[in-house]
């Protein structure tokens, strides 16, 4: 008997295309027959997600590029918590989070002062698995594009209710996505459960058609998905 949800965590720089990818896959999953949900962060509504809203957003007294990585990152990982507790792993085969704790180990980490970005993940992990005791994902699937590509697809967004017209203020800095990038490119490399999926080719965007085969083609692999 199945005993917990499959959990498959969708990572990457702003503008990767997570969240149209995410929409493809939970419509395969769910036209299978399996019971499925996206669980998006940060949880925007939330009681901590409205705060890092405000500070993202660049017009809150306080800035999410000015906070330090680690009071940072305590704030998602509150809005994690807060989030995951009130979700019955027994209701789902399958659940889907676009973004999780890689997210914060990646760009808090490339923020991070007073220590490397990997002691720095080593520590987010610490707290939100071992602390916090959030469910840890049977895989992390990092959407690689470049920054250039990140700026363009975060262009064509539209506006967003914690953020309006413009981009947040992680967005706005190339430094921040293109030290995210090269974290996530060095995690993925490190860790067994983590796995890159190139999403761009010869300077483009890789089709949304092509890219969601080779999710499926990924999952299938790893023993995750059997239709
Ligand atoms: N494969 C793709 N090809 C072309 N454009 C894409 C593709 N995937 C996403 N986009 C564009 O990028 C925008 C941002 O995608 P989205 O999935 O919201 O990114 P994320 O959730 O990673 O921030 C979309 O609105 C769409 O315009
Ligand atoms: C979930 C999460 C996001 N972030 C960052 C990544 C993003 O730049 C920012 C907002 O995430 P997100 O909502 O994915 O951005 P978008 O508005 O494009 O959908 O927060 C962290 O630093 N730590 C985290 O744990």
């Amino acid at each position: 008997m199945k005993t917990k949800p499959t959990y498959i965590a969708i990572e990457g720089i702003d503008g990767s295309g997570k969240t149209v990818q995410i929409a493809q896959l939970l419509d395969e999953i769910s036209g299978a027959g399996y019971r499925c949900r996206e669980v998006s962060f940060p949880q925007y509504d939330g009681f901590f997600g409205e705060q890092i809203g405000a500070m993202l957003s660049g017009r809150h007294s306080v800035r999410a590029d000015e906070v330090d990585a680690r009071s940072m990152a305590l704030w998602y990982a509150a809005d994690r918590m807060r989030t995951m507790r009130n979700i019955c792993p027994d209701d789902y085969d399958y659940i889907i989070l676009n973004r999780y704790t890689l997210a914060n180990a990646a760009y808090q980490g490339s923020r991070c002062k007073d220590s490397t970005p990997l002691e720095f993940a080593k520590w987010v992990f610490d707290m939100e698995e071992i602390e916090f005791q959030l469910p840890v994902p049977d895989l992390y699937l990092i959407f690689d594009v470049s920054p250039a590509l990140s700026a363009q697809n975060v262009a064509a967004k539209g506006y967003r209710d914690y953020t309006g017209d413009s981009a947040d203020v992680y967005e706005k800095s190339s430094s921040i996505l293109t030290d995210a990038r090269s974290l996530y490119r060095e995690f993925a490399a490190m860790y067994d459960s983590m796995e890159l999926l190139e999403c761009h080719e010869n300077g483009r965007m890789k089709s949304p058609e092509a890219i969601h085969q080779a999710v499926m083609d990924i999952l299938t692999q790893r023993g995750l998905w059997k239709r």
